[in-house]
């Protein structure tokens, strides 16, 4: 379904290569996370897959077809939530807007909305502005945006950094739900090494600079997650174990 195959960004303007040469394939209905050190070009990477932003070289492909801009298909959530909603629209119109753009007919877009809204507990508070709303909240309705448009690719840039343990760990089980539920590609980007282990079938771990993809761990656990048993397992302490082992020379290598 995605085929990211040697890509390398170099930006010109201040001569920084962020990524060197990365390659990797995410089949369809997977669940894949990629982790790196800090600045190893985790964003620049979502952002060319994305069609934000175009490789240097190498090249991407959603479905078999070139990427060389935001495919119609494919959803992307942040981290800053707070920025990627319009404060003047009802949580209702947020989720809406990219179905207008797409022109989903208005009988379908209510039923789009009003579904994505109900699988992340939000449907009582449609008619309420985002910044009514705390920021765990606000990440739902940014998540529920993404669901209704149906993506057959699902992008997540650490998006939820910006929330509480707890808020986190419900963020995480949503994923999870929504991801089982719908069979979306997700290519989730963190910088948390047990919550990649947590959601990933597969954990991409990406060197640092020169960026090149180190390893590509297929997480062995019980496909039913839980926070509980799942993180008591002594195989989630190997395999976290080990990804932090990677980190770390990650980082040495510099
Ligand atoms: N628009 C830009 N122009 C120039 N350099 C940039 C730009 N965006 C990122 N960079 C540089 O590219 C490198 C990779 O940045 P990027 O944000 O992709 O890394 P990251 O792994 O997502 O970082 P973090 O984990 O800290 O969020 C960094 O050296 C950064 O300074």
């Amino acid at each position: 379904m995605l085929e990211v195959c040697g890509v390398r960004k170099v930006y010109e303007d201040r001569g920084v290569e962020a990524l060197r040469e990365v390659t990797f394939e995410v089949d369809a209905g997977e669940l894949v996370c990629v982790v790196g050190p800090s600045g190893c070009g985790k964003t620049t990477l979502l952002r060319c897959v994305a069609g934000l932003l175009p490789p240097t070289a190498g090249s991407v492909r959603v479905g078999g077809v070139p990427v060389t801009g935001p495919p119609p298909r494919m959803a992307v959530v942040f981290q800053e939530y707070g920025r990627s909603l319009f404060p003047w629209m009802t949580v209702r119109q947020n989720v809406e807007l990219p179905l207008k753009e797409k022109k989903v007919p208005a009988g379908r877009r209510n039923e789009l909305v009003a579904g994505a809204l109900a699988a992340v507990g939000l449907a009582d508070v449609a008619d309420a502005h985002p910044w009514q709303l705390s920021g765990g909240m606000q990440q739902r309705v940014a998540i529920a945006r993404a669901v209704a448009y149906e993506p057959q690719v699902l992008l997540m840039d650490e998006p939820f950094a910006a929330v509480d343990a707890q808020t986190r760990a419900d963020l995480e089980d949503l994923i999870l739900a929504l991801w089982r539920d719908l069979g979306v590609t997700t290519l989730f980007v963190t910088h948390d090494i047990d919550e990649a282990v947590y959601l990933g079938q597969r954990v991409i771990v990406l060197s640092g600079s020169p960026t090149v993809v180190m390893e590509d761990l297929k997480i062995d656990l019980p496909p039913e997650r839980d926070q509980l048993t799942t993180r008591s397992l002594p195989r989630f302490a190997d395999l976290r174990g080990r990804l932090y082992a990677q980190i770390q020379r990650a980082r040495g290598d510099r």
